[in-house]
């Protein structure tokens, strides 16, 4: 018995979601602050379903830093490998604008971010051995030192037969260049066995635009993937398999509050299904239905749903 089903990787951070809505964000006087980053929403999602879940993190040694470990605490995530920097770098800051529930974008400060600064020493190989499940988030990759740690932690994985999935979690404002993004993206994707991520995240880790999902998953499925999901935001998300399975996932309707924290709570609802052996239909229906709660929601971490919500969601619209 491993001692964590999962352990997620890269950044804990804070997001200040527009208390305001329909207006721009320039307009916006009042946020209300909340833990985001996509790898740390995945570890209280999946926490809040029941799974073991701990976080490879590095955060500011301040108010922020203290805020977020002692939240993730609250929530049951293991925060021991969740590390302070040492040299007064600021955690990552999300100002969200809500200009309508379709119109909704997120500015982020990330110049010197503390979680771009987790190293390879601030982890140590049993840590990771102690779980099943090892999710990269693609921010981790967008510089050193956190893009050799990234890479190692999967090394350390892939060595030890604990399962790697990769979020493709695309942010531009870490990145330099395109042809970096594709090239760093991919090599990630090859080496994992589950992928997850927009159409256009795809697109971005290929470099190139009008591949299809199939075109895409074929690339990816002549290296260690034998699973990957493609989500299509509104219209649902498509899993397919190494053997030539498409499964097709419909999205809950729900009255839209705004449109972040879908990609972080499909992939909790869908992680959780997939561990608790349920198979890949009923796993894009977790996903899809945490993803409908968590939208019609303030905010993408503490809105996470329990098990109970999603299947009562499922069943009501099944019914
Ligand atoms: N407006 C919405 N209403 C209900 N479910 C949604 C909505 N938007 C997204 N979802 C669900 O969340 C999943 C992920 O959303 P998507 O926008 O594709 O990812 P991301 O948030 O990572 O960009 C979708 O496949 C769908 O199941
Ligand atoms: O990932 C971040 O640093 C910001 C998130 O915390 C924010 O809530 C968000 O953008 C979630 O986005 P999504 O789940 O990928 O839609």
């Amino acid at each position: 018995m491993k001692k964590l089903d999962i352990i997620t990787f890269g950044r804990a951070a804070v997001d200040l979601n527009a208390v305001e809505y329909n207006m721009p964000m320039e307009e916006t006087m009042t946020f209300k602050k909340y833990v985001g980053g996509s790898p740390a929403n995945i570890a209280i999602g999946t926490s809040k379903l029941g799974l073991k879940a701990g976080m490879i993190a590095k955060v500011s040694d301040d108010q922020h830093g203290n805020f977020v470990i002692d939240y993730m605490n609250k929530v049951g995530v293991e925060t021991s490998s969740i590390k302070k920097d040492t040299e007064g770098r600021k955690i990552g800051l999300t100002f969200t604008e809500i200009k309508s529930p379709e119109e909704c974008s997120i500015l982020m400060y990330r110049d010197q971010a503390a979680d771009l600064y987790l190293s390879v020493d601030d982890f140590d190989e049993d840590y990771i051995k102690s779980a099943e499940t090892l999710l990269i988030s693609g921010t981790a990759l967008s510089q050193s030192p956190s893009r050799e740690a990234a890479l190692h932690a999967m090394d350390i994985a892939k060595k030890n037969g604990v399962e790697v999935i990769f979020e493709l979690d695309y942010r531009p404002y870490t990145w330099k260049s395109e042809a970096e993004t594709s090239v760093y993206m991919t090599l990630a994707a090859r080496s994992a066995d589950i992928v997850i991520g927009t159409r256009d995240e795809f697109n971005v880790l290929e470099n190139s635009e009008g591949n299809s999902d199939k075109e895409s998953v074929q690339q990816l499925f002549n290296y260690s993937p034998h699973l990957v999901v493609v989500k299509h935001g509104v219209k649902g998300s498509k899993a397919f398999t190494r053997d030539g399975e498409v499964i097709e996932g419909d999205i809950y309707k729900t009255q839209v509050l705004k449109t972040f924290g879908a990609g972080d709570s499909f992939a909790s609802g869908f992680i959780y299904a997939l561990k608790k052996e349920k198979g890949i239909q009923e796993a894009l229906k977790y996903g899809s239905a945490a993803a409908s709660i968590v939208v019609s929601k303030h905010s993408s971490s503490d809105a996470m749903p329990t098990v109970e919500e999603i299947e009562q969601l499922i069943h009501s619209q099944e019914g």
